[in-house]
């Protein structure tokens, strides 16, 4: 790096002058790249005078989804909406477009491979977003996995499992939560990301 290019940080968020220290004589121009991808930050001199583009990779979010949620818009219509999961995929890169996050959206019917996909979450992402399904109500090996990680969590149920059964209006998984969104209906996701980046906008700005 040239002396022209200042470091501003590990990332650079939208919304985060932080990065950008009061003194500093640079000003961040950004590129978009994909949802995802990189973001490309151009730095240059207020005189005007261009300097080395910097890449700067946007934070990770795992959005994971617990068993039987691949089912969405055909199961239980009157309860979870029509919405499927490849819809509630688009409304998560949306968000994440919009928020300038990256995401990581899965689901598995698997306790055991939701609990290793938590664990890789571990020094790759900033955040867990979950739908942890039936899993929440009875895994503690999930609420471990989460516990163990040491990263921010923000649950979420499309349904709102306070108004059904009363099996439904408890959940290990709220134990590692910071959050718990329910019954929004998969607008919740939108939510849990907005929130999530929020999140992690406030640490990296501590
Ligand atoms: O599978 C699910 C979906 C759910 O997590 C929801 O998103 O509303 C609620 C859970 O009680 C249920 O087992």
């Amino acid at each position: 790096m040239g002396e022209n290019v200042a470091i501003l940080g590990h990332h650079y968020y939208p919304g985060a002058p932080a990065y950008l220290p009061p003194q500093s004589p640079l000003a961040p121009r950004r590129a978009r790249g994909r949802a995802g991808g990189p973001t490309i930050i151009l730095l240059e001199r207020i005189d005007g005078r261009a300097t080395a583009p910097v890449t700067m990779v946007r934070p990770l979010i795992a959005v994971l989804n617990g068993p039987n949620l691949n089912m969405l818009g055909l199961r239980q219509p009157e309860v979870y909406g029509r919405a499927t999961l490849d819809d509630v995929e688009q409304i998560c890169i949306q968000a994440a477009e919009r928020l300038d996050v990256a995401i990581d959206f899965r689901q598995t019917n698997g306790e055991g491979e939701l609990v290793s996909w938590v664990q890789e979450c571990r020094n790759r992402a900033r955040g867990i977003v979950i739908n942890p399904a039936a899993y929440g109500h009875t895994s503690i090996a999930l609420l471990d996995a989460l516990l163990a990680v040491d990263l921010p969590v923000v649950e979420i149920h499309i349904s709102n499992i306070h108004r059904r059964e009363e099996f439904r209006h408890h959940t290990y998984c709220s134990r590692a939560a910071v959050g718990v969104i329910c019954g929004l209906g998969v607008r919740g996701y939108a939510l849990a990301l907005q929130a999530m980046t929020d999140m992690i906008l406030d640490e990296d700005d501590r």
